[in-house]
């Protein structure tokens, strides 16, 4: 029985009459009403007709005002009605666009109207999807039926979400009623396994799509959203946060889940950015070390070693990024390192568990680099954007798609709506989480009694490279003998090196000897000593 229906309704030319029998139903009791009324005042009223009459007929005209409204309403509410409907508008669609057959009816001379046949279209509908089937096998309707996906599209205020071409059939999918999945913002979570929940059915899968890029016009709700979104990140992993606005992250500074971990000020920002693409890499040689005493061959991502994600969340990138350029000669950091250490966290981020949360206004052409823009898996509009901001957001796969800006839905404004898309897949409408009311729930007061997840100590647990001696000599163009007596020089200033090869920060050390000796000309002696003073 199921596989019978596995299409869903076929469209028949009597799916004309359903706005029709949708509305008698509607009628029916208050037709049986004023039929009781009127019967009951036909015998009260003996041959007062003119009260008889005056009172049918403001009782019909109440209930005709009461039925219509009541119809609009169920078609607009009522799920029964919706997926009627829906049917009628489809036949109205094949009627008006001649996609029928017409038969001449048999028998009868005198009747010469032609009986109209549908060739084979169905429609199924879903809580959140629908799609509707056409039937090819060579019929004469088969070109148009091969390009039909964007008319319907439009007719049903749904968005595609890709065709099926079985041969004998093309299905069109669609996301519909996208509203009705809208979630509270109180009730977005985050987990490892299905990603950030972020609607009814829609989850930013981090792990498998790495990096979320917002684009949202002034007002849209791009910040309700990113802090939608902290109430599932705080709770599931570490959170950076760079505010170059210096404007709404601010004060969650204070904040014992996030102090020290959002950062407003160009260079401390860059600098946030430069650390946090070396942790990355630290990460990185940990998971190498655990998967090489494992024995395994594959190195697997973050959480296979108990790792917690890291996101990196940013308003604004390019006004950081313009901000970069322009920092003086001289500053702690520049905008070269800067820009790639968030090079390298985009592309390396995903198995390490380091993942950026872009929000920017429109996307202008030169704004964000295109290795950055082109790993940024999940995209999503919020309110009014450009037509080049939908283009580069979502691509040539969605270069037919009719995108809108939607300021009312009935008489209520409506906040966070927009689109997301998986990069290179089809874009479907999105409603953002809605911001609950204040009475009930505040961001603020949510994120205070969050446990602060700490960076876990990756220092003492890798291994830290050691150089060997001839490694030194080379790195340091000096010779064994200069090298044993800076060796026995630190020594008596109670500094000596540790032993079985040189650490990094030994090398530097040494470095900074042989340069102090060059620079002054002093002897190595006194060089030693003028290093070491600094030191202590
Ligand atoms: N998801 C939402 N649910 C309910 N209201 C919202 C939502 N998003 C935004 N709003 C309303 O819209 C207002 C503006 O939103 P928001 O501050 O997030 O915009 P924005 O995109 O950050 O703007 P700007 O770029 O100018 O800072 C909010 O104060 C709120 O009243």
């Amino acid at each position: 029985m199921k596989r019978l229906f596995a299409k869903g309704h076929r469209v028949r030319n009597r799916d004309k009459l359903i706005p029709y029998w949708l509305a008698t139903i509607v009628a029916l009791p208050f037709i049986l009403f004023i039929g009781g009324v009127a019967f009951g005042l036909y015998l009260k009223l003996q041959n007062q007709w003119m009260v008889f009459g005056i009172v049918v007929f403001a009782l019909v005209l109440i209930s005709a005002l009461i039925v219509y409204r009541l119809y609009l309403l169920l078609l607009s509410r009522n799920k029964f009605y919706i997926h009627r409907y829906r049917e009628y508008l489809l036949w109205r669609f094949l009627f008006q666009n001649g996609l029928y057959f017409t038969k001449k009816s048999g028998g009868n001379a005198t009747n010469t109207t032609p009986r109209i046949k549908f060739p084979k279209v169905y429609l199924k509908q879903g809580k959140y999807t629908l799609s509707a089937s056409f039937q090819l096998e060579g019929i004469k309707f088969q070109d148009r039926f091969l390009s039909i996906g964007g008319q319907l599209e439009t007719m049903f205020s749904a968005d595609m979400m890709g065709s099926v071409d079985d041969k004998a059939f093309i299905t069109y999918n669609y996301a519909i009623d996208s509203i009705r999945g809208r979630i509270s913002a109180k009730d977005v979570i985050a987990t490892i396994s299905e990603g950030v929940k972020l609607s009814e059915g829609v989850y930013w899968d981090f792990v498998h799509d790495p990096h979320l890029l917002i684009a949202g016009g002034t007002g849209g709700g791009k910040t309700v959203f990113l802090r939608s979104l902290l109430v599932g990140l705080l709770r599931l992993g570490r959170v950076e946060i760079l505010d170059p606005k210096q404007a709404d992250f601010v004060p969650l500074n204070e904040l014992k889940v996030l102090k020290g971990r959002v950062t407003w000020e160009t260079e401390e920002m860059g600098q946030c950015l430069i650390d946090l693409n070396h942790q990355m890499n630290e990460r990185y040689q940990l998971m190498r070390k655990c998967s090489k005493e494992r024995g395994e061959k594959e190195l697997g991502a973050f959480y296979k070693y108990d790792l917690k994600p890291v996101f990196i969340m940013t308003d604004e990138l390019p006004s950081f990024i313009s901000a970069l350029e322009d920092l003086p000669q001289g500053s702690l950091v520049n905008y070269m390192e800067v820009m790639s250490a968030l090079k390298q966290l985009t592309l390396k981020g995903r198995q390490a568990g380091f993942y950026l949360v872009i929000a920017t206004q429109n996307v202008k052409a030169d704004d964000l680099p295109s290795t950055i823009k082109d790993n940024m898996m999940l995209r999503i509009t919020l309110g009014r954007v450009s037509s080049y901001t939908y283009a580069t957001l979502f691509g040539e796969e969605n270069k037919d798609k009719k995108f809108k800006y939607v300021e009312k839905i009935g008489a209520n404004r409506i906040f966070g709506r927009g689109y997301y898309g998986i990069f290179g897949g089809p874009a479907k409408e999105f409603f953002a989480p809605l911001l609950p009311n204040p009475k009930v729930f505040d961001f603020y007061t949510d994120f205070e009694s969050l446990p602060r997840i700490e960076e876990e100590k990756i220092k003492n647990q890798v291994e830290e490279k050691r150089f060997l001696q001839a490694e030194v000599l080379e790195k340091l163009n000096i010779t064994r003998s200069t090298l044993k007596k800076i060796e026995s020089l630190l020594q008596d200033n109670q500094f000596p090196l540790g032993g079985n090869g040189y650490s990094k920060k030994e090398l530097d050390l040494l470095k900074r000897i042989l340069l102090e000796r060059e620079e002054t000309g002093d002897t190595l002696r006194d060089a030693v000593s003028n290093v070491i003073s600094t030191l202590m």
